[in-house]
């Protein structure tokens, strides 16, 4: 019936409640399975838990638990018994606070004694996995608090919850969603008076991404191309810490010298973890802690950015050949692999300051950046 939400719709709004501390139901059984079908949790993004939310999860009856990544389990010295996630059993006494310590690594220094922690291990963890990666695609922390239920449907129903069928296989539907040009219109820059922008909208109903053109490059050569990940502190308020305000002015003044090129600007910020998240770890980069640490504190891996957006995007506008501008071999092979050949990386190396040497030593040193 069309009046039914499609499971990408159903995905939205799941992704909703999950920032708005509303529980949700997700169900298993995407291959078919009626062992996996039986499979149903219900759970609520750890840092919006509330006592009264808590207790109604307790009354559920089940063990509640606290699901984490492996990196945030390394940092709580948790036994990651699911490879890349640990589910830490909820003491009785446990209240919001002391969920919220575990998932958010802001008072770590302050109180690092938080075990023993106790993780479980029987039972699948396919739905934990899956609520994790709706947190991630939310943006908000990846911690998540769970209980396991017999009848996911009618505890979906009774309440009003959204309900997620066949959530195990939710990893891909959330990295590959097409998207579709809304809009484009001239914009002459301080770099090139030819310029235009595109906006492209994900199909899934996640944030769009831009496309900025300048010139009229011929789409039968190699264009001149970047990949831009949004940095709200560099780009707009001219931040040290980093260096991506002067490679996305040095890109668009090299396409504007050249008379033709194309800059994606992807709204990735904070390689792919949100402004909030970006400035956790900042605030933990002010207590010692380089830029990949802070992201594995956090629970995140060093870079959770998907440059097939940008490969789709560049497909779509007619580009299957570009010269990268880059310090990143990631992006490079990531376009490669995703149909779009990268004929050359274009070195763009600007923006070094005192304030940003050990951050881009950091990315050379664990991220492969080419300094
Ligand atoms: N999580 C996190 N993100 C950061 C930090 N500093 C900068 N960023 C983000 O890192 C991204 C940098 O993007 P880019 O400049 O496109 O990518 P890059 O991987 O450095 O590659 P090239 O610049 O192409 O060499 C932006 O999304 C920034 O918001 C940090 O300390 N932590
Ligand atoms: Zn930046």
């Amino acid at each position: 019936m069309t009046l039914t939400p499609s499971p990408v719709e159903q995905l939205n709004r799941a992704r909703a409640d999950l920032r708005l501390g509303v529980p949700i139901v997700l169900t298993g059984g995407a291959g078919g399975e009626a062992q996996a079908q039986a499979q149903a949790i219900i759970c609520i993004a750890a840092e919006l838990l509330t006592a009264t939310r808590l207790q109604d999860l307790r009354d559920l009856g089940g063990e509640v638990v606290l699901a984490i990544t492996a990196h945030r389990a390394t940092t709580l010295k948790a036994r990651p018994y699911d490879g890349d996630l640990a589910r830490v059993a909820l003491p009785r006494d446990a209240g919001p606070d002391w969920v919220r310590a575990l998932a958010d690594p802001a008072d770590d220094l302050r109180y690092p004694m938080k075990g023993p922690l106790v993780s479980v291990r029987t039972g699948r963890a396919d739905l934990h996995r899956a609520a994790l990666a709706l947190a991630k695609s939310a943006q908000v922390l990846p911690a998540v608090v769970a209980v396991t239920v017999s009848d996911g449907g009618a505890l979906a129903l009774r309440h009003g919850l959204t309900l997620l069928r066949g959530a195990d296989a939710l990893s891909d539907s959330l990295r590959s969603a097409p998207l579709h040009p809304v809009i484009s219109a001239r914009l002459p820059m301080a770099a090139s008076a030819a310029g235009r922008v595109h906006i492209f909208r994900p199909d899934d109903g996640g944030v769009e991404h831009y496309a900025i053109e300048i010139g009229q490059p011929d789409r039968a050569a190699p264009v001149l191309a970047r990949l831009h990940s949004a940095c709200f502190t560099g780009d707009v308020l001219g931040s040290l810490k980093c260096d991506c305000g002067p490679q996305l002015h040095a890109a668009l003044s090299q396409m504007g010298a050249a008379g033709a090129g194309v800059l994606l600007y992807l709204n990735q910020e904070g390689r792919g973890i949100g402004l909030a998240n970006k400035m956790r770890a900042y605030s933990l980069q002010d207590q010692g802690f380089d830029t990949v640490e802070a992201n594995h504190r956090l629970g995140f891996e060093d870079d959770e950015r998907d440059f097939r957006i940008g490969a789709a995007i560049l497909l779509r506008m007619g580009f299957s050949a570009v010269r990268l501008l880059t310090n990143n071999p990631a992006k490079v092979a990531m376009l490669d692999g995703a149909g779009v050949r990268v004929v050359e990386s274009v070195p763009l190396r600007v923006g070094a300051t005192d304030q940003n040497r050990a951050y881009l030593a950091t990315k050379a040193a664990k991220s492969g950046h080419l300094l």
